[in-house]
């Protein structure tokens, strides 16, 4: 039986995390391959390239420092190089920069691949906005299952315990990346709800920003949670529109509920939006001063979703979304978080 060979396409903070899980399971599991190239944007540390010292240390020293990474991923800062011959490709990068790996890769990826997404975000085109799963799999002809779920990266890399969902077409994959992704302390649970729990991980990121500005505006923990339950019921109701075969389960899914709480409590999106309200700062400005090169999704997310919401005159069916876009890209006064949703 020929071996699945695994590249994980990423090396951010949750790259770097699921490296280290699918580095130790394609060892323990049969039917793996046991070396991993893991793709890395390539970059300076010191007078060192990031992909040297990984190799070396096997830690990611600027990403996810402290933490070994198995000697059996190998970092490689040319992504068609990563992608030689993998029969799964997983990708798991800021959904910014999807689109310009996928051009990378088109017409460079084995005739067998599959992949499974990790991005929490949109694709923007001229026309609207499409699900990162739809650009991947018209950009390299190859079906995509999705995994998102309630997993903040540092948590996981310290093995503590949360759970995590898969969304899949073909029940064969969806089984192939459970054994591939699962652990004592990772469980998974696979849907049949490739974009239910794809769309989920994208749209809580906005919800987290609102909830964000509720720590930032001191208003405590019953605000929060009318952010939070506003926000589920707004993130439902905007996939429910727009997409057809979500399944109502999916979100009380890992990728559902779970995602939105542990976000809008532990999530970088949470805290650079704090930071927005207390010091005044821009989101750009504080994605440099407190991630190191970690990317925020939410905003972006917003400005996405506002443009589709605008363009449709939605805006007073979701008023959270409406307003988080407002107060972080048009000066709106943050109070008016609370005053427009009730
Ligand atoms: N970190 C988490 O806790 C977490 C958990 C679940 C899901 N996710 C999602 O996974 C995805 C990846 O997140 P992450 O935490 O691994 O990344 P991250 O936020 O740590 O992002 C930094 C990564 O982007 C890379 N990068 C910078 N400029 C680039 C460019 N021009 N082209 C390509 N890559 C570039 C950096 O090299 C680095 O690897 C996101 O969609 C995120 O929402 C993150
Ligand atoms: O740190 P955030 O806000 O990007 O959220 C991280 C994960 O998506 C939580 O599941």
């Amino acid at each position: 039986m020929i071996k699945e060979k695994v590249a994980v396409i990423g090396s951010g903070n949750w790259g770097t995390v699921v490296a280290k899980i699918l580095g130790t399971n394609v060892v323990q599991q049969s039917g793996f391959e046991h070396e991993i190239k893991m793709w890395v944007f390539e970059e300076m540390i010191g007078e060192r390239k990031l992909t040297d010292l990984i190799n070396e240390k096997h830690e990611n020293v600027k990403y996810l420092p402290g933490v070994s990474i198995p000697e059996n991923v190998v970092a490689v800062p040319d992504v068609v190089e990563a992608a030689k011959g993998a029969t799964i490709l997983v990708i798991v990068i800021p959904h910014q920069f999807v689109n310009g790996v996928c051009d990378k890769l088109k017409g460079n990826v084995h005739p067998k691949v599959k992949a499974i997404s990790l991005v929490k975000g949109f694709y923007t085109t001229e026309s609207g906005i499409r699900p990162i799963s739809h650009l991947i799999k018209e950009a390299l002809k190859i079906s995509v299952c999705t995994l998102s779920g309630a997993n903040l990266a540092n948590e996981i890399a310290q093995e503590k315990f949360s759970e995590t969902t898969i969304g899949y077409k073909n029940r064969h994959e969806g089984k192939l990346f459970k054994r591939l992704f699962e652990t004592k302390y990772f469980k998974v649970n696979i849907v049949d709800d490739v974009l239910g729990v794809e769309l989920c991980g994208a749209l809580k990121n906005v919800i987290a920003i609102g909830a964000g500005m509720i720590d930032g505006l001191k208003l405590g923990e019953n605000t929060k949670a009318a952010i939070i339950r506003i926000g589920l019921l707004e993130m439902k109701k905007y996939i429910k529109m727009f997409y057809k075969g979500i399944k109502d389960e999916t979100f009380f899914e890992s990728c559902g509920i779970a995602d939105v709480i542990t976000t809008c409590y532990g999530g970088r999106n949470r805290k650079a939006a704090e930071a927005f309200i207390v010091t005044g700062k821009s989101f750009e400005q504080l994605e440099k001063e407190l991630l190191n090169g970690q990317k925020l999704q939410g905003t972006l997310t917003a400005k996405e979703i506002y443009l589709v919401l605008h363009r449709k005159g939605l805006e007073k069916e979701f008023p959270l979304f409406t307003t988080v876009y407002r107060i972080v890209f048009e000066g709106l006064d943050p109070h008016k978080i609370v005053e427009d949703i009730v």
